[in-house]
């Protein structure tokens, strides 16, 4: 029972019915009512109404705020519904803001994109950049009933209460019968056959390659996870009863093995062909699980008929809609007019001999750790910079790529730097969605970090997918935006730098200083008063800074003095005062001129742009991965057969442990309104949807 009242002053608030009251008329357009520096805002948003986005907020997060012409840093310390109380912290300043005000960054961001986006596909990002504590925008759902249109289409897609997904309080319970039929099953624990020898009780001896036992043929071995195939050649996996519930693994020789430093060192000693993205030393994941689907309505066992090292198979549990037809590819193909040079002599490579173990030493490790320099996030939990691949799982995402060893190095094929070039080693599920289409979940359990597929497709020009994309949609079009993504990385990191060290040189005399200087030019430029502000009867109670400090204020008589004023007593003060400083609704932010570097791109030839990876008729699983606000995999660029920037291999890592029967998803990145006339929704289900795709 609150309205939200944007005031024409630049302030927002929530009023009660009591406090709201009905006007004859108002003028056409009702922005022209508003002060100068919010007209825009009020204009864009009638205009775009109900359909404007916020920030998501949650107490004590950051977010970057204009204030005077600058982005300063704000701590969130409160939220009411569609108002937010920041914090500054430079000068300690609070002020209650709308949080869809373009004050915030975030917002800003939006416009800003809305500005210079001229594509006519969504950008599917495949290098999923997103600044550093960034918060996210959310978008509101309401306005499908105002329009027919989207109403039609959407009908069924609100009710998405059992629609978990991967989220990671989405496990869900499988054998609920009010989870939806897809995601519906049952966890089974695969059997380690009979004929599998036990590890030999342990007597002390040199641990050599004599101590591996070779009881299987690989074939055998094809189907299952990579976490079984040890289980299957004669290791154990033992659980110690103390509470903290540690994991060692026994080799068939009888060694226990503790951690992945002492099984690293063990595996080179035997020259075992096993690598270590076999062992999992996390309690939580079960090596033996597999997931079954309820019901299997039509089923296919392969749809990569071989041409992935694991069986991708098929189910449709929801209706008997065949899988539509895809020619499966697990490589990319390079399409009419691109040209990717993958020949031997354009690569760097390492002359390790120890698996790679030493990341020192490793110059392909160090063509990975030369591109960090701008992400200072980097550091483990003892704050030693994470270089790609620990133990081949990948914990962080690294935006100026990874570099693998690749066919001229001389290290083995279980060395640790070699990881997406091995292809899917978790067999997975395609599997048909009740609202989004057909997706992919996990069989088995998944470490975090765990490598899933790469995005396969046919590499096509920008020009060239756009005219697919009108003719023969677009939702399978990914860009590979490596370069532009890193050059943007690198030009916020700079901006970041130079507002926080703009805040932070000023001393305390100069924000002073700085305060009443913009007290002076609000006077200055405080438009004349409109007749229907010296209203006298109607004063809000504003949520406004619970501090004292020199306003400028404007009496019933027009004249302008300084007053010290509670701002918060300020309802209650003399029926003199009529009006507030003037705030506003629009940044008073001048375009940041931006430093002209010429974009790599450019080194490559005059039209060059950005290519694209189409899965529309030609790809692999990577094109079934759904999108969601709270996705548990990542996508990661990896350079392996060329280190051409413009053809990094597009690959999807889990970002926690993910338990077999999960949907896998990642975040489409999309801007949304940036394909005009195109609204999609979201139904990914999870507590932090934004409701909006496209
Ligand atoms: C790359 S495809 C994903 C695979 C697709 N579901 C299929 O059946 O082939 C992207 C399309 O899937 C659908 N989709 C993916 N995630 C979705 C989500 N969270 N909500 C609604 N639709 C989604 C949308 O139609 C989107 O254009």
């Amino acid at each position: 029972m609150q309205y939200l009242i944007f005031f024409d002053d630049g302030y927002a608030q929530y009023v009660t019915s009591d406090g709201i009251l009905l006007i004859c008329d108002n003028s056409q357009p009702v922005w022209n009512d508003i002060y100068a520096e919010s007209h825009d805002f009020i204009k864009d948003y009638i205009n775009k109404y109900p359909s404007w986005p916020m920030v998501r907020m949650s107490i004590n997060s950051m977010v970057s705020t204009e204030w005077n012409g600058r982005w300063l840093i704000a701590r969130v310390k409160e939220v009411d519904c569609a108002m937010a109380k920041l914090r500054f912290e430079n000068d300690g300043r609070e002020e209650w803001i709308y949080r869809g005000s373009p004050r915030l960054r975030p917002i800003y961001r939006c416009t800003e994109n809305k500005e210079t986006n001229n594509t006519t596909r969504p950008r599917h990002d495949t290098a999923a950049y997103k600044n550093r504590n960034e918060p996210t925008v959310e978008y509101n759902k309401h306005h499908i009933n105002t329009d027919k249109k989207s109403a039609r289409k959407s009908t069924g897609g609100l009710n998405n209460r059992n629609m978990l997904g991967g989220s990671s309080k989405g496990q869900i319970n499988m054998e609920d019968p009010d989870v939806n039929i897809e995601y519906q099953g049952t966890m089974e624990k695969i059997k380690i056959p009979d004929n599998v020898p036990k590890p030999k009780e342990y007597v002390p001896h040199a641990c050599s390659p004599e101590c591996e036992i070779d009881n299987k043929s690989s074939q055998d071995l094809k189907k299952l996870s990579p976490l079984m195939i040890p289980l299957f050649l004669g290791w154990s996996r033992e659980v110690s009863r103390s509470p903290r519930h540690n994991i060692a693994y026994r080799a068939p020789c009888g060694v226990s093995l503790r951690d992945y430093d002492e099984l690293n060192v063990y595996m080179e000693k035997i020259n075992s062909p096993l690598s270590v993205d076999s062992f999992c030393f996390d309690y939580t994941v079960d090596c033996l699980a597999e997931f079954k689907p309820t019901r299997d309505l039509q089923c296919i066992r392969d749809i990569s008929y071989g041409k992935e090292k694991k069986p991708i198979s098929c189910v449709n549990s929801v209706d008997y809609d065949p899988l539509p037809f895809m020619e499966y590819t697990p490589y990319r193909i390079v399409g009419d007019g691109v040209s990717i040079n993958t020949s031997d002599d354009f690569l760097a490579c390492c002359d390790c001999t120890d698996n790679c173990l030493d990341k020192t030493k490793c110059a392909c490790w160090k063509l990975t750790e030369e591109g960090i320099a701008f992400d200072d996030r980097l550091q483990d939990e003892n704050g030693i910079p994470i270089i790609g691949y620990q133990n081949r799982r990948l914990k962080e995402h690294i935006i100026s790529g990874i570099y693998e060893c690749n066919s001229k190095c001389r290290c083995k094929s279980t060395c640790l730097n070699r990881v997406v070039q091995n292809g899917v080693s978790f067999p997975l599920q395609v599997f048909k969605t009740s609202k989004k289409g057909w997706g992919i979940r996990a069989m088995h359990d998944m470490p975090d970090g765990s490598f899933i597929c790469i995005y396969s497709g046919r590499v096509l020009t920008d020009h060239s997918a756009n005219e697919g994309g009108k003719e023969y949609g677009d939702e399978y079009l990914a860009e590979l935006d490596f370069i532009e993504i890193n050059e943007k990385v690198k030009e916020d990191y700079e901006s970041d730098v130079s507002d926080i060290e703009a805040n932070d040189s000023m001393n305390d005399e100069e924000r002073a200083e700085n305060r009443s200087q913009t007290n002076d030019e609000n006077m200055e430029s405080e438009p004349e008063m409109d007749s229907h502000a010296g209203d006298s009867s109607f004063v809000a109670n504003v949520k406004v800074p619970d501090q004292t400090r020199s306003v400028p204020i404007r009496r019933t008589n027009g004249q302008k003095r300084n007053l010290e004023v509670d701002l918060l007593d300020f309802h209650r003060d003399e029926d003199s005062i009529t009006a507030r400083t003037v705030n506003r609704f629009n940044p008073q932010i001048s375009p940041r001129k931006k430093k002209k570097r010429p974009s790599a791109r450019t080194f490559f030839g005059t039209d060059e742009s950005v290519y694209i990876m189409d899965a529309k008729s030609t790809g692999n699983l990577g094109r079934y991965l759904n999108h969601s606000c709270m996705p548990n995999v990542f996508v990661q660029n990896v350079f392996v057969d060329t280190h051409d920037i413009r053809f990094p291999l597009v690959a999807f890592f889990t970002n926690k442990y993910i338990r077999a029967g999960t949907e896998l998803t990642w975040d489409y990145h999309y801007e949304i309104n940036s394909v005009s006339g195109r609204t999609l929704y979201c139904f990914c289900g999870t507590p932090y949807c934004r409701n909006r795709l496209l």
